[in-house]
């Protein structure tokens, strides 16, 4: 079965080449909506504040008159209340905070700063011009872009968007993803172990989590012998539910890979067929339509970096937001020597350490792509370039972080 390796950069180019469509946009409340990912610019529709408001309970004054020492109290106006007071010359309005500012002030003077005696105020400590006003456009002006198309809600978002008066946000569908591990030696939950070359399937459990941590809609199938009409069949059932079917397992060279063939056989468009990395090697995208097929990798390792790698960019550009990987520099925390000939990604502890963000491999074992483990403790990604053969202690590397 001959296969077109490239490179590992060009390998995610071809990927980013291949989206032409951003997912479906549904309607959903905004007290729903946190987690989901906007499809819409949110824009002010007018100011915020919309006319000059109180941020103390005092007096509003014109700055000018504090020299008089005393004004008289003209007026009493509560929050929330819509008519204005005025201050004329030598008067005061009592004011509460979020009020409206009277017509003529522009300055309020907190209760602190006065004291009252028979309808009037006697200023103690003066304030600067414009004090404890908030002006007009203070949060936002109209026609301001609030929150961007592709921003993932939270918390504050769903609140600007109640302030904005929205009920309702148009927000991207969730993309529906099935996975289906295939091999003749995993065991499902509580499937009873016969033998000792039989081990329990992860992969269908750690992508299925990863992809949930992106907000997706998954479908886990039952586990699949390596028999290659039930995998043809599994997945041809997947792909009508799904946006995305991902499969682990059977994707490379044995006698028992039946993916590969698989795919080949269904004639569709090819998009990744092999890359030069590690993990990942074997890793074959090809797309019907609109909907992508992942072959990962059976190792757990490899299956759940494959799917930060080459799955996380896809969702992301799917609804509207940056394709490429998340990466920062950091610094080397010990000596690291790389073992394969391609670009590697090693996963690795960061932190700070007096001030400077480092990554060291406490904790982590060398091996293969069996090491699921090496996942424990929120790791990041170390990136080691294919001529690479070692980084010293104190070099600066790339590191990706792994965005959920
Ligand atoms: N002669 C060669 N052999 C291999 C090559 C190669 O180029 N030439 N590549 C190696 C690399 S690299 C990888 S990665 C694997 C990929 O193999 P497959 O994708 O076909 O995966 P399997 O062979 O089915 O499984 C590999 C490994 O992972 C375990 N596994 C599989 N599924 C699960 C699961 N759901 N949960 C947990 N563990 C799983 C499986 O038992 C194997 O140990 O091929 C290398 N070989
Ligand atoms: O390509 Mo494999 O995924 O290195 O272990």
């Amino acid at each position: 079965m001959s296969k077109n390796f490239l490179p590992f950069d060009e390998t995610l180019k071809a990927l980013e080449n291949s989206i032409k469509t951003e997912i479906g946009i549904e309607n959903i409340f905004i007290g729903d909506a946190l987690g989901r990912f906007l499809a819409i610019d949110i824009v002010a529709q007018e100011n915020n504040p919309t006319h000059e408001t109180s941020s103390m309970d005092g007096y509003a004054i014109r700055f000018s008159d504090q020299q008089l020492g005393s004004l008289t109290i003209s007026d009493f106006i509560p929050a929330g209340t819509e008519t204005h007071g005025v201050v004329n010359k030598g008067e005061c309005v009592k004011t509460f905070t979020g009020t409206l500012m009277s017509e003529g002030s522009d300055t309020l003077i907190p209760i602190e700063n006065v004291e009252v005696k028979e309808g009037k105020i006697h200023i103690t400590s003066a304030v600067s011009k414009g004090f404890a006003v908030r002006p007009i456009g203070e949060n936002y002006k109209a026609g301001e872009v609030l929150i961007k198309k592709g921003t993932k809600i939270g918390f504050a978002e769903i609140g600007v968007m109640a302030e904005v008066s929205m009920v309702q946000v148009e927000v991207f569908m969730k993309p529906r993803v099935a996975i289906l591990s295939t091999g003749n030696e995993i065991l499902d939950f509580g499937e009873p172990k016969t033998s000792f070359a039989q081990i329990r399937s992860s992969n269908h459990v750690t992508v299925e989590a990863i992809l949930r941590q992106l907000g997706c809609e998954t479908m886990r199938f039952k586990l699949i012998r390596d028999d290659r009409d039930l995998i043809e069949q599994q997945l041809r059932q997947a792909l009508m539910w799904s946006d995305i079917v991902i499969t682990t397992g059977g994707g490379s060279v044995g006698d028992f890979d039946y993916l590969q063939s698989i795919l080949t056989d269904m004639k569709i468009e090819n998009i990744i067929d092999g890359s030069y990395m590690k993990p990942g090697r074997h890793i074959r995208v090809v797309k019907t339509g609109h909907k992508y097929i992942y072959a990962l990798p059976g190792f757990p390792y490899s299956a759940s970096v494959c799917t930060f790698l080459f799955i996380a960019p896809l969702l992301r550009k799917l609804r509207a937001q940056t394709f490429a990987l998340p990466t920062i520099k950091a610094f080397m925390g010990e000596l690291y020597k790389k073992r394969s000939k391609f670009v590697e990604f090693t996963a690795c502890n960061l932190r700070f350490d007096e001030g400077q963000l480092v990554v060291d491999l406490q904790g982590k074992k060398e091996g293969s792509s069996a090491i699921l483990n090496n996942l424990l403790d929120n790791p990041v990604l170390l990136r080691v370039e294919k001529d690479v053969q070692k980084i010293e202690k104190g070099e600066m590397v790339d590191v990706v972080l792994l965005d959920l």
